[in-house]
């Protein structure tokens, strides 16, 4: 836009000054307006737009606010190009935890002296991984942001070419520049495409590659305040090498947006929208479960793009149902409703395992929330009240209630068997098999298998295993169906809210007790 601004002007003032100085328009009126004096300034004028053009076309161009300029210059130019995003923390909704881990790293890079002294090292690596379109990029540019460092930004894939020694030349380049325009953060996309683990496919080119940029991390000390950011979406994918200690050693999941983050993230995305007085960002939260922060955007500007074809001043909420219909559509799943029937499930499945983790009082239940992660449809992060080297048999079977849980939970709500307990139900066989065959805790008596023992009566092992784990499932549906109440609120609560804290679970369950005391006291 400068660019062209600035060639406007040229073209004008090569016209003033020709004007003023050729004699064929002397008589047409300029140049005897002008005097000499004015005649220099037109020259000086056009001389000076003209160094200033051509100085543009050369330099970098520096960035704008948002990440589709930054994608757009990367397109356009190689690795070695940086920008100065203006992005901050500001703009990178939820995330909170990610973000406080951040916050450290960007007072490294701010007051590096403060560190040094103290004989700390910067942290020179950093792998967000997590599912596509959570703000990964984002982050990177906002850390740059925060620290007004230099954003190099390069995605894995350009740098693996056709011909052999051209991506470790251009690693082995960007690293160089990185380090001139320092303090910078390097951001490298689709690590794996470049980190792939050297024996899954044996390409020279790549190995070349990779082994750049493990010399280059190793490679710059302290004094350079240089930070590398790697993405992937395939963490399980990368050579062990590049995670070394002094690499990349410091892993970051980036997962998809809570409720009150989808909220959030969609006020970022509105801010700038006329919205109708009628819109709740809240229920256009809660309505787009299990979506990233690349849909939230994507739905805000259809949801704009469909009020202006219908010729309205504000976006009301019919806009943004539609736009939330298309962006499912794209999702590939076949209707709204089967998404929520799937939350209903996943709700009663994660219940299950969190109730019956209470009632047996196993170890601290943290958080229990039906954002997928990873795999998972869902999760309950469990935390031991303290290290313990010895588990009895009766620690063992609790644990495995647990692990059944969510499929007793599905059996008696649903009358149903899904394929949601994959999981849990390989980690009982697991533990069971253990159980038989090396804790000598089943009927085969006191005795650990050998290896090659297990074979040969491999029979009586499952015939074990199956009587372990058939007696804690049936247990498990038992404590259920009696506290199926219990049951209810928890699911129904995480229906509502995705995700609940120790807390908030405690407090339902107290709540609930107080009422059926109540009740109790009426009868
Ligand atoms: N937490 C967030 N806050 C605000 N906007 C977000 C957030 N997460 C994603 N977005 C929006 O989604 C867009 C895409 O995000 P981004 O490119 O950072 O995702 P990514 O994790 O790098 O994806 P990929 O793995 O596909 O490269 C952003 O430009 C932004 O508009
Ligand atoms: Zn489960």
């Amino acid at each position: 836009m400068k660019k062209r601004i600035i060639f406007v002007l040229l073209c004008i003032f090569i016209a003033l000054s020709v004007m003023s100085v050729l004699p064929l328009w002397g008589d047409t009126g300029i140049k005897s307006k002008l005097t000499s004096y004015d005649r220099i300034l037109v020259i000086g004028i056009t001389f000076v737009l003209f160094f200033y053009y051509n100085k543009l076309d050369h330099s970098p161009q520096y960035a704008h606010a948002t990440i589709n300029n930054d994608k757009k210059e990367k397109d356009q130019h190689n690795a070695e190009i940086f920008t100065k995003p203006k992005i901050t923390f500001e703009d990178v909704a939820g995330l909170d935890e990610v973000k406080e881990e951040l916050i450290e790293v960007i007072d490294f890079i701010k007051k590096t002296e403060k560190y040094k002294k103290m004989g700390a090292k910067i942290p020179k690596g950093i792998l967000f991984y997590g599912p596509p379109g959570t703000g990964k990029t984002l982050l990177a540019s906002a850390v740059a942001g925060e620290t007004k460092s230099a954003f190099f930004s390069a995605s894995g894939s350009e740098f693996v070419e056709k011909y052999v020694g051209v991506g470790a030349k251009r690693v082995r380049a960007l690293f160089e520049k990185a380090k001139k325009e320092a303090p910078s953060v390097i951001f490298i996309d689709e690590i794996d495409a470049i980190g792939a683990r050297r024996h899954l496919e044996s390409n020279n080119e790549k190995d070349q590659t990779l082994n750049q940029l493990l010399v280059e991390l190793d490679g710059f000390n302290t004094d350079q305040t240089v930070v590398v950011i790697g993405a992937t979406n395939r963490l399980d994918l990368l050579d062990e090498a590049l995670m070394r200690p002094g690499r990349f050693d410091r892993h970051m999941y980036i997962g998809n947006p809570s409720m009150k983050a989808r909220e959030d993230i969609l006020k970022v995305h509105t801010k700038n929208k006329p919205l109708s007085s009628e819109v709740s960002i809240a229920d256009l939260a809660k309505k787009t479960h299990g979506m990233s922060g690349a849909h939230l955007s994507n739905i805000a500007n259809e949801a704009a793009i469909i009020a202006v074809r219908e010729n309205q001043e504000v976006i009301s909420s019919k806009h943004f149902d539609l736009a939330i219909e298309r962006v499912v559509a794209g999702l590939q799943v076949k209707n709204p409703n089967v998404l929520l029937k799937e939350k209903e499930i996943v709700s009663y499945h994660e219940a299950g395992h969190a109730l019956i983790g209470k009632l047996l009082k196993t170890d601290m239940i943290q958080k229990v929330s039906i954002i997928p992660r990873g795999q998972a449809l869902g999760y309950v992060l469990q935390m031991p009240q303290e290290d313990r080297y010895i588990l009895t048999k009766d620690d063992l079977i609790k644990k495995m209630m647990v692990m059944l849980g969510g499929r007793a939970s599905e059996e008696v709500v649903f009358n149903h068997l899904s394929t949601g307990a994959k999981d849990d139900l390989k980690k009982v066989t697991d533990l069971a098999a253990q159980m038989v065959c090396e804790y000598g805790m089943s009927d085969l008596g006191y005795i650990s298998q050998e290896p090659s023992m297990i074979k040969s009566l491999s029979r009586e092992i499952n015939k074990e295993m199956n009587k372990i784990i058939d007696g804690c499932y049936k247990d498990t549906l038992e404590t259920l169906k009696k506290n199926q109440n219990q049951l209810d609120i928890i699911a129904t609560a995480l229906m509502e809210r995705e995700t609940l804290s120790f807390d908030e679970l405690n407090e339902l369950l107290i709540e609930d007790r107080d009422t059926q005391e109540e009740k109790l006291a009426a009868v």
